[in-house]
């Protein structure tokens, strides 16, 4: 689903407007016939409309019109004194015309009028801000938000529940708790955040008659990945395929105080589907490994068979574990300055190249890295606030900048490739524990070695991960590493239905 910001609406309605001659009208219109298409009337029969005097409050007033043309009673709001907009304007007299009557809240004295109705009725539509929303919310429009969100009603937000950003998360002043948000066109920006949904509720994004190629033409590629997109990813297995149909995927983790790593980066991969996992890793572990697993092979990378093994692999994950040492810059140094397959770099893989990064910009091999905040940290010089706050632009630039595909963990995970960024959906704080990442990486090894694009194979692993997470974590106070591998293959095979 696309993501975009107040900028791209504007520009998306001045093209329709000015260049297409598109009614500003015809998009109000549609965008009230969206939001009723989202009311379930078989529950909701009575509604309180409550509209500011921009754009969002004309929608809720062509709402209002299209309830009352229902015969749903509507009781009508207009807050504030300011000035309606045009169609804001247009919609208020074709109500009037009609009759019906509209009152507005002006003083605090006046919100008496409201709060008598607010429990009368079976649902508050709020209209009063959108995408126009300027400054700090304050006066009667904060008073009217705080007897909505008092009135423990259900609530419906349209576009945007009224006080929320829409180009990154915050809250001026005060924010409408919606139970449901109808947003137009596209997924807001200001929605990405782990607080958001206390305030959007459920969200829907709805067209509203805008043609793609119009959306296309400002929008920055920045997409939200949820299981649609993932379902249109993810391929089902031939019944009758080989294992070398899957790939062999290569491990290189683990040294003698992270044995852990190197097992769960394997066992990720084994588990999301791998035809044949090997692990590489120090001399002194392989046997204790040995005694862990029986699916994959383990040789040490002292070992001479190593270099075949890594000409002959169609993927490799290298890092978690291996310690920041000059053995494991050895390595990775010596991996990427030959050409070849694909490589996942983490943990260690990433702090053995941050004063190196020549090494990755020069090598030929397709590379994805997978740094949290923190290593991102080390590997940009930039401090972790500020990674947070722009980690959308700093994961694009320097993945443009090193030809690689950036996975920025965190919360809503973002992949990306320079051009197109993808921000993940699943995942949640129950999974907040040690071997999680190793996992991932595993997995976007395997999905690599199974054939899949990189990009895609991360994005694929990115969203499997958190899903699993997300559904264990209904009923689990946490969840740990190896109830992800544990659970892997079954999710990911409803996953192809
Ligand atoms: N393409 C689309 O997606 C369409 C969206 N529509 C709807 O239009 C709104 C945006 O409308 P706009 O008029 O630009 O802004 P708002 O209605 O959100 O509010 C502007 C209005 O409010 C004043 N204002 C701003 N902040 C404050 C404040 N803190 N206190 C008081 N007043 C404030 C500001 O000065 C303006 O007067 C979008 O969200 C959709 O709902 C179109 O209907 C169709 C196309
Ligand atoms: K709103």
């Amino acid at each position: 689903m696309k993501i975009g910001n107040s900028q791209l609406i504007k520009n998306i309605d001045n093209y329709c407007i000015n260049d297409l001659d598109i009614p500003s009208t015809v998009l109000m219109e549609n965008a009230a016939l969206k939001v009723v298409k989202n009311i379930n009337f078989e529950k909701f029969n009575s509604f309180t409309i409550i509209c500011g005097t921009g754009n969002n409050g004309g929608d809720a007033l062509a709402v209002a019109r299209q309830l009352f043309s229902m015969n749903m009673k509507v009781d009508i709001f207009i807050i504030g004194e300011h000035s309606m907009s045009k169609d804001c304007l247009i919609n208020y007299n074709i109500l009037k015309n009609m009759g019906v009557p509209i009152k507005q809240i002006v003083k605090t004295q006046d919100i008496q009028l409201l709060n008598d109705i607010l429990n009368k009725n079976d649902m508050i539509i709020d209209g009063i801000f959108g995408s126009g929303l300027a400054r700090n919310i304050d006066g009667i429009y904060k008073e009217v938000i705080k007897s909505i969100n008092k009135s423990g009603m259900y609530i419906l937000s349209i576009d945007v529940p009224s006080g929320m950003l829409c180009d990154s998360f915050g809250i001026l002043g005060s924010c409408v708790k919606a139970n449901k948000t109808v947003s137009f066109e596209v997924y807001k920006k200001g929605f990405l955040d782990y607080e958001s949904d206390k305030y959007t509720g459920e969200i829907v994004v709805e067209s509203i008659g805008i043609p793609e190629y119009v959306v296309n033409k400002f929008h920055l590629k920045e997409y939200l990945v949820q299981k649609k997109e993932i379902k249109s990813i993810i391929k089902k297995r031939e019944k009758y395929s080989y294992k070398g149909d899957f790939g062999r995927v290569s491990v290189i983790a683990g040294s003698k105080k992270y044995t852990g790593a190197a097992y769960l980066t394997s066992q990720g991969a084994v588990r999301s589907g791998a035809g044949l996992v090997t692990l590489c890793t120090e001399k002194s572990v392989v046997e204790i490994l040995q005694s862990k697993t029986i699916e994959t092979m383990i040789m040490s990378y002292e070992n001479n068979d190593f270099k075949e093994l890594i000409l002959n692999s169609d993927s490799i994950a290298i890092g978690p574990g291996m310690g920041n040492n000059e053995n494991t810059f050895n390595i990775i140094k010596d991996i990427l300055s030959k050409d070849g397959c694909p490589l996942v770099l983490d943990a260690d893989a990433l702090n053995v190249l941050q004063h190196n990064l020549d090494l990755l910009k020069n090598s030929k091999r397709k590379i994805v890295i997978t740094p949290h905040i923190g290593e991102m940290g080390r590997l940009t010089g930039i401090d972790s606030k500020n990674i947070i706050k722009n980690r959308i632009d700093i994961a694009r630039d320097f993945s443009k900048k090193y030809g690689i595909i950036v996975l920025l963990k965190g919360y809503n995970t973002i992949i990306t490739n320079g051009e197109e960024v993808y921000i993940n959906s699943t995942g949640n704080s129950k999974m907040a524990s040690g071997g999680m990442g190793d996992i991932l990486t595993g997995i976007i090894a395997s999905f690599i070695g199974q054939g899949y694009e990189p990009l895609k194979a991360t994005i694929l692993s990115a969203f499997i991960h958190g899903y699993v997470g997300d559904i264990l974590s209904k009923d689990m106070f946490c969840v740990n590493a190896s109830h992800i591998v544990e659970r892997l293959p079954y999710i990911i095979e409803n996953l192809t239905y």
